[in-house]
């Protein structure tokens, strides 16, 4: 399934049953086969009365029955078999629904801008993709077919019932329309609190997203109570409004249950004056009440379809939230990187940026060119914008000013997975994703050979660390990496980058947790990756700085000092001061 397709109907300008058609086209032919599946069944469970009847009449007057009863055997086993089919289809068909809408929603949110993530809970987005696509199966079964069957038996009845008395008719669709006028003043209601529960759903996902994110320092602080409020009280709230919606809901159904009796009442009444006035018999009067009998069913059944496709839209509504986000464009997948490559150039030329428009601006005119090859080191105070121009290189974000060029063209020219095949990127608080260690260090390299993983695992110094595990690199890691030490994850991290074979190698410096002698190890290695790469690290330590090749020392937004450590030392008061105190502290 291509992005256009999962992405054309789900803008948030269309209204949302037309993005629910959307969800369920692929799965139409699929639809009408489980809708005509219970036709069938109904059908057949119509048919055993008369057969019923037959059989009777058979037995009474002494004729063999024997053929009756197997049709009658027939009919029982088709009409289980045909209605097990028939729901079986439409589940299925229902799940294939929700299946259609998670893809959608999947893809849309990994294409995400890192922005506009960081400005919403990922615990709320994921209830998207949990919770809220989960509705869409009772709307396309409830709601859809059911809908539909009892719409064509309610027309079927009127047309039967204009054919015994128009008058009687009149009668009945005034009490209808009543109720139609009461329900469509409560469905909004329900509608409103169906969007508020799952809202707060959402947020019970946010709390908990929030909780086990800082799993260890909700404990340490001792916070336990008040991350408990925050999700009991969302939960509260999600309680709150799906008793409201509840309660509308069954305002709608009795409604609809007091007007059939109404029409019920209303057409003994008039209907036996009519008699009286001898303008139609009695056999006409008790057909019609019958067929008024007969329409309960299918009105009670439409009205449930109305209040559930209230449900349904409300979450739809949030899934088209989620869809309406801005994202990066697309671009076609990257090529696997070819051997010897040639390192990249990086250039910023006079580059401004801020995270938010009412934030004040992290580069303030930021302009340097690195050329391809050698290691080149940014230092400066915390919150220079040192780490800012690693995420403007990866497209993390745009300039709002100048530009910023990998191999001579801006990156709003590459393709964006093509741009980020070309680097390796080493986070400062090197994050693990839970799963194995072997998928971790393949996790940006699937093409990578068996050879390369354990060469990397030396280049890395993390064949020890491997060795000493029970399952080896197939060890699972845990949450965010937490079965891994401090050290053992950054080194992880290197190895995830190198594995990449990147033409541009960018590092944000951890400022600790590497002891001594994995601390000098890496530095080679790193030392030897500039031979073949460009490297771009986020200094903290003096011992990283000492063998760079160039030095950018940015100060406030701005490139203060470039230069080699020599020059800088006597030339630049600000960076001999780091290096005379922040980095000889950082350094092991
Ligand atoms: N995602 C973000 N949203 C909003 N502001 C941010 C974001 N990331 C960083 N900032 C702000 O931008 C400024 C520069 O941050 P940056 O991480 O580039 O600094 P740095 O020089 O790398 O600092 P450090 O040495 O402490 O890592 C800081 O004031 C920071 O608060």
């Amino acid at each position: 399934m291509d992005d256009a397709t999962l992405e054309a109907p789900v803008r948030p300008d269309v209204p949302p049953w037309r993005v629910m058609v959307s969800f369920i086209r692929p799965h139409v032919l699929a639809l009408v086969v489980g809708g005509l599946l219970s036709l069938v069944t109904a059908a057949t469970g119509l048919a055993l009365p008369l057969v019923v009847r037959e059989l009777i009449d058979d037995l009474t007057d002494g004729r063999p029955v024997a053929a009756l009863l197997a049709l009658m055997t027939v009919l029982v086993v088709a009409n289980a078999a045909i209605g097990a089919l028939g729901t079986y289809v439409l589940r299925r068909t229902a799940e294939s629904v929700v299946l259609t809408a998670r893809r959608g929603l999947v893809a849309r949110l990994l294409r995400l801008r890192l922005g506009v993530v960081e400005s919403t809970e990922p615990g709320d987005l994921m209830s998207r993709v949990t919770a809220d696509t989960t509705l869409l199966r009772e709307v396309t079964t409830n709601s859809l077919v059911g809908g539909a069957t009892s719409l064509i038996t309610l027309v079927a009845t009127v047309v039967m019932m204009a054919l015994l008395d128009l008058v009687l008719l009149g009668v009945t669709l005034g009490a209808l329309l009543a109720a139609g006028v009461v329900i469509g003043l409560v469905v909004p209601r329900i509608n409103r609190a169906a969007r508020r529960a799952q809202e707060s759903v959402g947020v019970i996902g946010a709390a908990l997203e929030r909780m086990f994110g800082a799993f260890r320092t909700v404990k340490a602080s001792g916070a336990e109570e008040h991350e408990q409020r925050r999700a009991v009280e969302a939960a509260s709230q999600a309680w709150q409004a799906s008793v409201r919606a509840a309660k509308w809901s069954a305002v709608a159904g009795n409604t609809a249950g007091l007007a059939a009796q109404v029409a019920f009442l209303a057409v003994l009444g008039t209907g036996g004056a009519r008699v009286a006035s001898g303008t139609i018999d009695i056999g006409t009067l008790i057909a019609f009440l019958l067929y008024v009998f007969y329409l309960m069913a299918p009105v009670n059944q439409l009205v449930a379809a109305i209040t559930q496709y209230q449900v349904g839209s409300a979450a739809v509504a949030r899934i088209q939230q989620a869809h309406a986000m801005p994202v990066e464009p697309p671009s076609p997948p990257a090529e696997p990187p070819t051997a010897g490559a040639a390192p990249a150039t990086v250039t910023f030329a006079d580059v401004r940026f801020q995270y938010r428009t009412e934030l004040p601006e992290v580069h303030r005119g930021v302009s340097f060119h690195v050329p391809a090859g050698g290691m080149t080191a940014f230092v400066g105070p915390s919150g220079a914008g040192k780490t800012t121009v690693l995420s403007l290189i990866e497209r993390f974000y745009e300039p709002s000013g100048g530009q910023v060029l990998v191999d001579g063209v801006d990156v709003r020219d590459w393709p964006v997975a093509g741009l980020r095949a070309t680097i390796g990127y080493v986070e400062q608080d090197a994050p693990v994703l839970s799963g194995s260690l072997r998928e971790n260090l393949l996790l940006g390299a699937q093409w990578a050979s068996e050879d390369e993983l354990v060469e990397v695992l030396r280049t890395a110094r993390l064949e020890r660390l491997v060795a000493g595990l029970p399952e080896g690199l197939d060890t699972q890691v845990g949450h965010r990496g937490t079965k891994l030490s401090g050290g053992e994850r950054q080194r992880v991290a290197i190895a995830r980058a190198l594995l990449r074979q990147p033409r541009l190698l960018l590092l944000d410096e951890a400022t600790s947790q590497l002891d001594a002698v994995n601390e000098a190890a890496l530095r080679d290695t790193v030392a030897d990756v500039a031979h073949t790469t460009t490297v771009l690290v986020v200094a903290h330590r003096l011992s990283t700085v000492t063998m760079a090749d160039r030095i950018i020392v940015m100060d406030a937004g701005e490139v203060r000092a470039i230069g080699t450590h020599a020059e800088l030392v006597s030339a630049d008061a600000l960076y001999a001061e780091l290096a005379a105190t922040q980095f000889l502290a950082a350094t092991p």
